[in-house]
């Protein structure tokens, strides 16, 4: 006769989440007849491109970020095998793994937050825009999924190219009837980061004291610092500025050629998309004066999406800053940035509207 507890077992194994399922079957006990049910309070998380370069560092960092209650890991390649991996972290995140295009649904549903670092990276001589050929329709087919499952989720896109990609998702959103500007931010935090540890080696300051707002998007010269409002408020050369400037724009490259072929900034991007995402949570659950920079639709340029300093509140982006007080040098460099950022913006639009 079959005892009581497989009886039980097997009545709760119905639920159980298939990557997990083929490794629970050589268990006596399952996870599912465990005592500890319930989730700790916080929010939902989801990564899609979860098993990339970014995507595994970024989901051990967000397993141990204390806001997180529900951890979706999605990739078509290894999801199952990060999920294990970062499941046995003793934080207070669950987490579920989900595997290619017809787990996508499952990964989504319920999330307040989707983190998207799904895409091909840069090899040494591409431009982030060579990327749009692949990215573009990874990032279509991600966010009508985005859509469909968690409409009011909050949106960090990391995916390159990032002046492009925004685009593209807010004109998915549009089409399925769904789009808040509010809810969809271009992750240009590692620019800020850049800033904050270049700036702060040229001055010999601590970079967690240092805050450098960079402006406009995120590539080559659209990406522009605002050195003149750096804190704690400095002086800079003119040699200053423009090494500066230049080692901020071209922070990538950096590390697309040191990495030879092997890909781009992934392990200080992780870093640089948590504090990003940490900031989004903060916002979401109502902590007041939560600001940084963020790609969004925006009308403090004549363009319909740019880089500024933003408010995240419960709603995302509750308020876009204005530029403020720019020096000459920043405001040539503004003028170069919003030429080329007119183009990628135009370029991911009509990717979807043709
Ligand atoms: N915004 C930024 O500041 C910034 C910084 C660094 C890199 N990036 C960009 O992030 C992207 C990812 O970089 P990486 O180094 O992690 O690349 P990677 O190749 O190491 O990882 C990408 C992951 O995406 C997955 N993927 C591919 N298609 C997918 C799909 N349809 N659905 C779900 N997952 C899918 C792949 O399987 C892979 O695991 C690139 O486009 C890169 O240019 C942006
Ligand atoms: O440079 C790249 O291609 C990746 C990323 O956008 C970066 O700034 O490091």
């Amino acid at each position: 006769m079959e005892s009581v507890a497989n009886q039980r077992i097997a009545r709760v194994s119905a639920h159980l989440q298939p990557p997990n399922s083929q490794m629970e079957e050589s268990c006596v006990l399952k996870r599912t007849d465990c005592r500890a049910k319930g989730g700790a309070p916080g929010f939902k998380v989801a990564i899609l491109g979860a098993a990339g370069g970014i995507g595994q560092p970024l989901a051990m960092l967000m397993k141990m970020n204390p806001l997180v209650s529900v951890l979706h890991l999605y990739d078509v390649v290894n999801a199952p095998g990060v999920t294990a991996d970062i499941s046995h972290m003793d934080t207070g995140a669950v987490v579920r793994g989900f595997l290619g295009q017809p787990q996508l649904e499952n990964a989504l549903t319920g999330m307040d937050l989707v983190i998207i670092p799904a895409g091909v990276p840069r090899k040494p001589g591409m431009t982030r825009d060579d990327l749009f050929k692949i990215n573009a329709g990874i990032v279509r087919t991600l966010c009508e999924g985005v859509a469909k499952c968690c409409p009011n989720a909050i949106v960090n896109l990391i995916s390159n190219p990032v002046n492009s990609t925004v685009p593209i998702a807010a004109e998915v959103f549009k089409k399925a009837g769904t789009y808040d500007p509010k809810r969809l931010l271009g992750v240009t935090m590692l620019d800020v980061v850049r800033a904050n540890t270049f700036v702060a080696e040229v001055l010999g300051l601590d970079p967690r004291e240092v805050d450098v707002p960079v402006v406009g998007g995120h590539a080559g010269v659209t990406i522009l610092p605002l050195l003149s409002q750096a804190k704690p408020p400095s002086s800079f050369t003119p040699e200053e500025t423009e090494y500066l400037t230049k080692r901020i724009q071209d922070g990538g490259t950096e590390v697309v050629q040191a990495k030879a072929g092997a890909g781009s900034a992934t392990l200080s991007m992780a870093y640089a998309a948590v504090k990003f995402a940490d900031a989004c949570l903060r916002g979401l659950r109502g902590d007041a004066g939560v600001v940084e920079c963020a790609f969004v639709a925006s009308e403090v340029t004549e363009l319909p999406f740019f880089a500024t300093k933003v408010r995240l509140g419960r709603r995302g982006a509750e308020e876009v800053y204005q530029l403020g007080p720019l020096n000459e040098y920043e405001r040539v460099g503004l003028q170069k940035a919003k030429k080329e950022l007119a183009e990628s913006i135009q370029k991911g639009t009509s990717f979807i509207r043709k």
